[in-house]
């Protein structure tokens, strides 16, 4: 069995990837981090304070990562400094952070770091990639909306997204929302940002050409889809060599 740590375990992503760690054939939930101490699943979680210690005595495999940036770059170091394997999602690094946690990674341990772990985002990357490479000429907008709770902004797949369609058109300018005179459109990616009750994750890209709209859109009805993907790298990051893998790794589709 494959023994798992999840930090973030009392969070809305923890508790959905808790449970299904616990439904999974070949994973073992042996305990939780968060920020503050408690229970789940029948396992003890712990303060962050203390998740040296706690890796040392329950001796993971796996450690999943679903908190805030800055929790999520101590919790990787603790795994890194344990020889733990680490399964990223938290969004919202800075590049100082996105930094410190390659540091802490290339050569010493094997890590899936992904903005979204579901299956549908991860094939809608593909085809927001083709559409970008056909049609360079065209507006382009990123549309993003998440619940009022979500800390960070743009959202991390909004962030991947941007830097695909910058991957297939060239460099543009990032431009969050538009107010006044804004004056004829430049070089730009349009980038806004909804925030509102309980909505779990919506990403449009916008393609605006003369005469014709594309639009393509993803949306997540329930965490679960993302906790599907959690549960599936972390069975497949088990005994792997050190290194960042993504979830076209895992799911065997990298061109
Ligand atoms: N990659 C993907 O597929 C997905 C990524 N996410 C990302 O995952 C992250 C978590 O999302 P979500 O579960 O909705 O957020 P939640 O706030 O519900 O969960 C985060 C948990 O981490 C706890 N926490 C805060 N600070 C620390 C700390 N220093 N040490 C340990 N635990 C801490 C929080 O405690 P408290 O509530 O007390 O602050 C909370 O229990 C976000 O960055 C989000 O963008 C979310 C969904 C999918
Ligand atoms: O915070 C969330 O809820 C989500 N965060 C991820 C992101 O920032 O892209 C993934 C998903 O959209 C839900």
């Amino acid at each position: 069995m494959i023994k798992v740590v999840m930090c973030g375990a009392l969070g809305r992503m923890g508790t959905k990837i808790g449970g299904l760690v616990v439904d999974s054939p070949d994973l073992e939930l042996v305990g939780g981090v968060d920020i503050k101490s408690g229970s789940f699943y029948g396992v003890e979680v712990v303060e962050s304070s203390n998740i040296d210690n706690f890796l040392k005595e329950k001796k993971p495999d796996v450690l999943i990562d679903f908190t805030v940036a800055s929790a999520a770059v101590e919790n990787i170091k603790a795994a890194s400094r344990n020889g733990v394997a680490v399964i990223v999602g938290t969004t919202g690094f800075s590049e100082a952070q996105a930094e410190e946690i390659s540091n802490a990674i290339e050569g010493k341990i094997p890590a899936v770091i992904s903005s979204n772990f579901s299956l549908g985002v991860n094939i809608f990357w593909k085809l927001v990639r083709e559409a970008a490479k056909q049609l360079k000429d065209y507006d382009i907008e990123v549309i993003e909306a998440h619940h009022h709770f979500k800390k960070d902004a743009p959202s991390g797949t909004a962030r991947t997204i941007i830097d695909i369609i910058k991957e297939e058109v060239g460099e543009r300018d990032e431009m969050y929302g538009r107010k006044g005179m804004v004056g004829e459109r430049g070089n730009e990616i349009g980038v806004h940002v909804i925030r509102g009750g309980d909505i779990i994750g919506d990403h449009t890209v916008l393609f605006a050409g003369n005469d014709e709209v594309i639009e393509l859109t993803h949306r997540a009805y329930d965490r679960t889809v993302f906790a599907h993907g959690v549960i599936r790298s972390a069975s497949w990051i088990y005994n792997k060599q050190p290194g960042v893998y993504s979830m076209e790794d895992v799911m065997g589709f990298k061109e």
